[in-house]
């Protein structure tokens, strides 16, 4: 069988992980955690948010395997910023650069211009990662089912909890869900794009969201566009979102998120 994206992404991670590794021992990147200002909580300011409307995770997205590069004048701090201004709740950051043309300091700029929690949007498969996302001062790390077995993302979510972190469970298909719904997270997102083919479609959300029980705090990822899109997202009982793409194409990405997050009803 022909590799797919994600297991080309995993063989150059942990290449990476093995190097950072003998470059920064654990204990350094430990010692750095300790150090890292205090953890913002992005699980419940996403509950607190979908309380009263919509909670909006604005992604800081320079380029993605599918798309090439999406936005050339591209500066963290301000498109951050720009992500409060417009009534985001949360930030995330991809660090990833193979793949994504992210950067680790991304994350801590980001989150440092502004008052919000933020995610370490990466591939994790080794708790050195986790360490290094609070390190790099994450506040919520992301668990992709569709790349590690029960035991790492256990594991994974083990150590960002005994950091004070959330994690974001990140499913697309019945049987990723099920294994999400054993570990404590209440973080479940269903990523409407199909990580081994790109293909998306909200469907995914449409059809996965009758089987997630209720106490957990879904959130509808990739490929949401408009206000109508978010409302039928919040339909199907998905009332949080995860957004890069379409904010990160706009030249006024402040206006943009406060137009998206528009009630499509009441405007
Ligand atoms: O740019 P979009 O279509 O709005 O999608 C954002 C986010 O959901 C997407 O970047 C994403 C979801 N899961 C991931 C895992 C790794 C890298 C990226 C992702």
């Amino acid at each position: 069988m022909t590799d797919t994206i994600l297991d080309r992404i995993k063989a150059y991670k942990l290449d990476e992980i093995a190097d950072d590794k003998a470059s920064l021992p654990l204990a350094d990147v430990e010692a750095a955690a300790h150090n890292a200002p205090p953890v913002r909580g992005f699980a419940e300011a996403l509950g607190r948010a979908q309380a009263k409307g919509y909670g909006l995770i604005a992604e800081v997205k320079k380029a993605s395997p599918s798309k090439g590069l999406i936005r050339k004048d591209f500066h963290p701090a301000s498109l951050a910023e720009a992500y409060e201004a417009g009534g985001a709740t949360c930030l995330s950051v991809l660090t990833d650069r193979p793949s994504f043309q992210g950067a680790k300091p991304f994350l801590t700029q980001a989150r440092k211009a502004t008052s919000l929690p933020a995610l370490r949007k990466d591939f994790m498969y080794d708790p050195y990662q986790v360490v290094e996302a609070r390190a790099l001062h994450a506040d919520c790390i992301l668990i992709i089912m569709a790349s590690v077995s029960d035991a790492q993302a256990a594991e994974l979510e083990d150590t960002a909890f005994d950091w004070g972190m959330d994690a974001l469970i990140e499913v697309h298909d019945r049987a990723e869900l099920d294994r999400a719904l054993v570990l404590k997270s209440p973080l479940i997102g269903i990523n409407n794009r199909n990580l081994k083919t790109f293909e998306t479609t909200l469907e995914t959300t449409r059809e996965l969201s009758k089987a997630v029980p209720p106490g957990r705090l879904m959130i509808s990822e990739s490929g949401l566009n408009t206000p109508e899109d978010l409302a039928d997202m919040a339909s199907c009982g998905a009332r949080s979102f995860l957004i890069g793409e379409s904010l990160m194409r706009q030249e006024n990405v402040a206006e943009a998120t406060r137009a998206l997050l528009k009630d499509p009803v009441a405007a």
